[in-house]
């Protein structure tokens, strides 16, 4: 199994190319099972997970085709990825698939509108929380759904197809406003989604499905209005930039020192998190195609967070603040209100020499003039990406097992940050 080693001590100066954003390319790939005609996504990032993606929609019936990358195209272009679904061929969604990709379940929205039925299984818990998935469950129902739940799978039938209704989310959820959002576009009627989630990535979904024909107003407010077309056809979009991968990289800027230009990033959807970092003591500029981040000289300031939905501090970027934190001059406090077990790294940055207190929901973190490094793993994407980050400041060597979690959301980072100056390699085996 891959492991990444790092020795810490390195300054990041160079620039970071950022990828197309893993979130909103999953829901933007579940979209293609709406048409029959053909889906293009420009800067589509190339990650395990949507390398899953690509196999679950082909277990569908969607025909994927990567276009080669032409000669003298920067290494990190992303990838134009056409879907076709001109037929569904299967209509469920297996648990072994389900189970290895959370958003897989989304599906359970295109399939609906697209052939009226399914049998999606139920995705499970995973280590950041139970995650259930009634909103979506009651949010179909407010369409006309009819379901059954039987040996862990939702069996869904819209006998006279989909019709429009009210869906009033009890609390944000992206997950279920991406399906119901999918889902309505082929409705019979108009469509009121309420307290539904403002993050980018469902911005990003809506635009696309303009595009394919959908009659779509309010996205990126918490009521989107939806009403029905009789059908949606092909579209070319490009992936919206990643602003959890810009964050994390403007974290490790902040916690290594230097001055690293992030190509691509949009400070825009990242206003909440860089009000945090500037607070901290980095300087941030927004730039025409990007944003430079700096720190040199002063020290790391402490912080008080908690993160909320969007445009609050994304629970996304939780795990890479607080391994900021741990060597801050001072004592930080971050809130988790999104998922109720999302403190993995907590006991693996203590290994590396953090002092943090958890209680219930709120950590306290007590600023540490050094880190040792030392071999750690985490059981999430983002916990493992914030051991990285301890580990370009810890002493000596700290060795990041299980790899394939940061694969699932990370492009080559290694690359990226060894380009910076990092002393940071992949070891395999
Ligand atoms: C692929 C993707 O885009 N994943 C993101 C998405 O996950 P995901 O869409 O799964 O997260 P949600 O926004 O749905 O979850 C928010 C909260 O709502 C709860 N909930 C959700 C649905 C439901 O039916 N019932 C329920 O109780 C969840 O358990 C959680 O406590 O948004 C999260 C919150 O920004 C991010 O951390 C994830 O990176
Ligand atoms: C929690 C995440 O992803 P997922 O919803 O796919 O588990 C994430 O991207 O941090």
């Amino acid at each position: 199994m891959d492991r990444i080693r790092i020795i810490g001590g390195s300054p990041l100066v160079g620039r970071i190319p950022i990828s197309g954003a893993k979130n909103a390319a999953l829901p933007l790939m579940i979209a293609s099972l709406l048409t029959s005609e053909t889906l293009i996504l420009d800067n589509t990032p190339r990650l395990a997970d949507v390398a899953l993606l690509k196999r679950i929609l082909g277990n569908h019936g969607v025909e994927v085709t990567v276009e080669g990358k032409r000669a003298g195209q920067d290494e990190f272009l992303g990838e134009t990825v056409r879907l076709t679904a001109a037929d569904i061929v299967d209509t469920t969604a297996p648990y072994d698939l389900v189970s290895r990709m959370r958003a897989s379940f989304w599906v359970i929205g295109p399939l609906l509108a697209r052939v009226g039925e399914c049998k999606v299984s139920l995705p499970g818990g995973c280590a950041i929380g139970t995650r259930p998935v009634d909103f979506f469950l009651t949010g179909l129902q407010a369409l006309g759904v009819e379901l059954e739940i039987d040996s862990g799978y939702v069996i869904a039938r819209a006998p006279g197809g989909l019709k429009g209704g009210r869906v009033v989310f009890p609390k944000v959820s992206v997950g279920a406003t991406h399906t119901i959002l999918m889902a309505a576009t082929l409705a019979r009627g108009e469509t009121v989604i309420e307290n539904a989630a403002r993050e980018p990535e469902v911005v990003d979904l809506a635009e696309c499905l303009i595009k394919m024909g959908a009659k779509i107003e309010g996205a990126g407010t918490s009521t989107i209005t939806v009403t029905g077309v009789e059908r949606l056809h092909g579209a070319r979009h490009s992936v919206l930039p990643d602003r959890i991968e810009t964050g994390t990289y403007a974290i490790a800027v902040a916690m290594a020192g230097g001055d690293v230009t992030l190509d691509g990033a949009r400070y825009d959807l990242l206003d909440s998190a860089f009000d945090v970092l500037l607070e901290a003591g980095a300087e941030i500029t927004r730039l025409n195609d990007g944003v430079r981040v700096v720190r040199n000289g002063h020290g790391i300031g402490p912080v008080r967070v908690t993160t909320e939905p969007y445009p609050g501090f994304p629970t996304d970027l939780q795990a890479q603040l607080m391994a900021l934190t741990t060597r801050a001059k001072g004592s930080s406090s971050i809130t988790e209100t999104i998922f109720e077990n999302r403190f993995m790294h907590v006991q693996e940055l203590a290994r590396l020499g953090a002092r943090i207190h958890l209680d219930g929901d709120t950590a306290t973190i007590e600023g540490v003039e050094r880190l040792k490094g030392a071999p750690v793993m985490a059981t999430d994407l983002r916990a493992s990406v914030s051991l990285v980050i301890a580990g370009l400041v810890a002493d000596g060597e700290t060795t990041v097992n299980r790899v394939y979690h940061l694969d699932r959301g990370f492009e080559r980072l290694e690359d990226k940050l060894s380009r910076c100056g990092a002393e940071i390699e992949r070891v395999s085996g």
